[in-house]
């Protein structure tokens, strides 16, 4: 693992404020420093290191492939019989939930972590679902380490221009209300030299009992 903040400053922050996006069916809203700039190294570093990273065999076609980038996935365990233990959040992610849902005043059970080692690594365009129907699902992201461009279009009306909303280091995006079901959302693969990125989805999710 290289050493990271000797002499130099790797990840700037953005800027102050609350941003609310116009978008026709959309609830998109997003703070460029919600974590300071102390917190966003120590939080980058650290799940950096200390997470259990895993490659996403995602279904493409009739094969499954690798996806272009490492997961990890977190909820608070639930008893049941007949199912996998899940891995539950550790402090530092209870931590950072804490202060999302101080924010939203909204409650996440889930956690799914993303690793963009480089540029190579991305995501495709997609919108968010869980084993569950929730049609207005609400997405909290937060963003740790390299600037990538989040973009969004809408999954009907393709007059409607993409938006590109660079993520910063320290970064809190909401996606609530329709978003979910009327966009769709990437993160696009990039040909300049990139240093790691990590993402982080607190969800919903409902377990059918
Ligand atoms: O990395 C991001 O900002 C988005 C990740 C994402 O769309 C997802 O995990 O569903
Ligand atoms: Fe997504």
């Amino acid at each position: 693992m290289m050493t990271l903040f000797e002499d130099t400053e790797l990840f700037m922050s953005g800027n102050r404020g609350t941003k609310t996006f116009d978008l026709p069916d959309a609830d998109v809203m997003l703070i460029d420093t919600f974590f300071t700039k102390e917190e966003s190294d120590y939080y980058y570093t650290t799940l950096l290191e200390q997470t259990r990273w895993h490659t996403y065999e995602m279904p493409m076609y009739e094969k499954v492939v690798a996806a272009p980038r490492m997961v990890s996935w977190f909820e608070d365990s639930v008893q049941k019989k007949d199912k996998a233990p899940t891995i539950s959040l550790t402090p530092d992610l209870c931590a950072i939930r804490q202060r999302v849902e101080t924010e939203t005043q909204i409650k996440f059970n889930a956690v799914l972590l993303n690793l963009y080692r480089d540029g190579n690594d991305g995501v495709s365009w997609h919108s968010d679902k869980t084993a569950t129907v929730n049609k207005n699902m609400i997405i909290a992201s937060v963003t740790f380490g390299e600037t990538r461009m989040f973009r969004l279009r809408h999954k009907f009306r393709k007059e409607l221009q993409q938006v590109e909303i660079p993520l910063y280091h320290g970064s809190f995006l909401l996606m609530a209300g329709t978003t979910n079901s009327f966009w769709e959302h990437q993160v696009p693969k990039t040909a300049r030299k990139v240093l790691p990125r990590i993402n982080l989805t607190f969800r919903q999710v409902h377990r059918e009992e």
